[in-house]
């Protein structure tokens, strides 16, 4: 059996194809807005109800089934097979498909679904190939928000003229091609010479510098984002991240509270839109910058499509130029002009039976829920030797040893002894709570590997929590989903380690400890992207591709496309993206 995650097409691929089935999937038109903002006090009447909705917690979290022993898992299948005959049942499949459904579904989705399928041991006849891709498809809805930051590759892309905001500001426009040099694109300005007055709001609202060390104000950005951030198109999940975790993601070392920016109603200072800047050391190939990196963009859904957005974008902007930083890297599900790159999510169930219940993941017609249980289960022990929680005494090793690793990649953060320990411990919640899998208020886990005779960090893995409400479930509130955050590995240094496979060895004992700790700290899910070394895992660990991509941008530097991981015949080709965007 296999859940449903999302099944996609390469994001290569996704500008020529998703258009093709756009209509399938009508619950993701473009973008497109612009209605007068003449109704703004209906807007504020409106924004004063309370925005109750069923968000309640997960009361019912459920007891994993394990027997405590690793199960041999079934070899993966490729993505892609030569042999003839299956070509000729896969393409009878995708007729019986079109019978069923009266659409035209390409073949190139019909295989990548089935290969998911096969991964799970599910691929069947025709009939049941042509059944289960449709069950796939009809989920393929509710997966929007596990995607990452919603939106389907190329679904959404306009013409540049139609890009109103986008076309005014300094990033590589559609379809200009790579550049000849890396470099800005527009000059760096002198601090007297940036605007200095806040951009003008529509007169009932009021800008608001959020300080998020106030836990009352943390919890007011919480409140906004639980109830408007990101979501799928059927309002099924919606990302729910905690105060702690807003707390832990914005006070990187060295942030700026200007730059974590709110939008008030002037009458009653209710919290309407926020957009948030954390300053990141970047490399991108040759060159390093100081940058800014932007997340948890939102306007109030009463607010939509006013032109908010870019004006939170603009004073954001501002307040960065005038702290002499004029790049910044951010990612969205949605396209705008340019991509850098484009990855794609992958999910590992862990909590099958909730997952099948919220319809996260679904049993197809030739497999059991008992096969699919058995085919995820995990040990409860981790495997690896030396494998332990990060503490501050390691900080060195593992600065020294993410650094090393990380050079490997096109664009990556890089990071002192500080910025380490902010990333993997400072988030690690309450000592003495919890157990010892799961801290009260925990939103990173880090794990290092420690050689017993020489005592010498050779590895290092870590991942975070950020669950998503499951909208009107009458059993589960929450999804609990862990996303895989930063690792590194000493394999990487040996000689011919792609080649020999010690890389791939070690990272999948690595990430596989990795769903262990999230599973034992009980997880329902494990997400992470096609970026770093991920491909040398992820199909081995029963990862199921997903239907979500995530692209990257770069604001104010060109730089020539950046590849995500990709490996052909167990060998990656091109390291480009190094960047997690929690
Ligand atoms: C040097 C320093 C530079 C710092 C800044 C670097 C740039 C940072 C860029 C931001 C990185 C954010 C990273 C994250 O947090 S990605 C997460 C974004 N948040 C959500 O998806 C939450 C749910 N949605 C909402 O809250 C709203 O729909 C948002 C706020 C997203 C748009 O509100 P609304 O729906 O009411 O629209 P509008 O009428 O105000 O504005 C429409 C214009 O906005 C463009 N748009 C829409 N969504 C995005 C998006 N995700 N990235 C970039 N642009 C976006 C759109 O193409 C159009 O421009 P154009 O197509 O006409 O040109």
């Amino acid at each position: 059996m296999y859940c449903i995650f999302i099944y996609g097409l390469p994001a290569r691929d996704a500008d020529t194809t998703f258009f093709a089935y756009g209509n399938l999937l009508s619950n993701h038109p473009p973008t497109e807005m612009s209605s007068p903002t003449s109704k703004i006090e209906e807007i504020i009447d409106t924004t004063q109800d309370s925005d109750a909705q069923d968000d309640s917690d997960d009361n019912g979290a459920e007891e994993h089934e394990h027997d405590g022993t690793q199960r041999q898992q079934e070899p993966s299948s490729s993505t892609a097979s030569s042999s003839k005959k299956k070509k000729k049942k896969r393409s009878k499949a995708a007729k019986a498909l079109n019978a069923l459904t009266g659409k035209s579904i390409p073949q190139a989705l019909v295989d990548q679904v089935l290969d998911s399928v096969k991964a799970e041991g599910g691929e069947g006849s025709e009939q049941a190939n042509a059944e289960n891709v449709r069950q796939a498809l009809e989920h393929m809805k509710i997966m929007d928000v596990v995607k990452g930051k919603a939106g389907f590759g190329g679904l959404n892309k306009k013409d540049m003229g139609e890009h109103k905001f986008w076309s005014t500001q300094p990033v590589p426009q559609l379809g200009e091609g790579p550049p000849e040099e890396d470099g800005y694109i527009e000059p760096s300005q002198p601090a007297e010479e940036v605007r200095q007055d806040p951009y003008p709001l529509p007169k009932d609202f009021e800008w608001s510098i959020i300080d998020i060390t106030d836990p009352s104000q943390a919890t007011e950005v919480h409140e906004l984002l639980s109830l408007h951030y990101v979501e799928d198109g059927d309002a099924t999940f919606r990302f729910k991240y905690s105060a702690e975790f807003l707390q832990w993601a914005l006070q990187v070392p060295g942030y700026s509270k200007e730059w974590h920016i709110g939008v008030r109603v002037k009458s009653n200072k209710k919290l309407v839109g926020f957009i948030s800047g954390v300053p990141m050391l970047l490399r991108v190939r040759k060159n390093k910058f100081m940058s800014a990196e932007i997340n948890y963009l939102c306007v109030h859904k009463k607010l939509r499509s006013k032109r908010l957005a870019p004006l939170l974008i603009k004073e954001v902007t501002r307040q960065i130029h005038l702290q002499g930083i004029f790049q910044a890297i951010y990612t969205a599900g949605v396209v705008v002009p340019t991509p850098v790159s484009t990855t794609q999510y992958q999910h590992r169930n862990l909590n099958v039976t909730k997952l099948i219940d919220i319809q996260f993941s679904f049993v197809p017609r030739n497999m059991t829920l008992a096969r699919m249980i058995r085919l995820n289960q995990l040990s409860n022990k981790t495997q690896l030797p030396g494998m332990r929680e990060m503490t501050e005494k390691d900080i060195p090793q593992v600065t020294e040893l993410y650094s090393k690793y990380m050079e490997r990649f096109d664009m990556v953060p890089i990071m002192n002894a500080q910025e380490v320990r902010h990333q993997f411990l400072s988030g690690s919640g309450k000592a003495g709570t919890g157990d010892k899998w799961r801290r009260d208020g925990q939103v990173v886990w880090a794990y290092v590997v420690e050689d017993n005779d020489t005592h010498k960090i050779t590895d290092f893995m870590s991942f975070y929590s950020l669950p998503s409400t499951v909208i009107n479930h009458p059993k589960h509130g929450l999804l609990e989903a862990a996303y895989l955050h930063y690792y590194a590995s000493d394999a990487a240094f040996v000689e011919n380690a792609d080649e020999n496979g010690v890389l791939k060895e070690r990272l999948q004992g690595l990430i596989g400890d990795a769903l262990i700790v999230a599973n034992n700290a009980k997880f329902d899910v494990f997400n992470a992207l096609t970026m770093m070394d991920n491909s040398l895992f992820l199909k081995e660990l029963r990862f199921a591709v997903g239907n979500g991509f995530l692209n990257f941008y770069l604001y104010n530097w060109r730089t020539a496309p950046l590849a995500g991981m990709k490996e052909e015949n167990g060998v990656p080709v091109g390291r480009g993206i190094g960047v997690v965007m929690v």
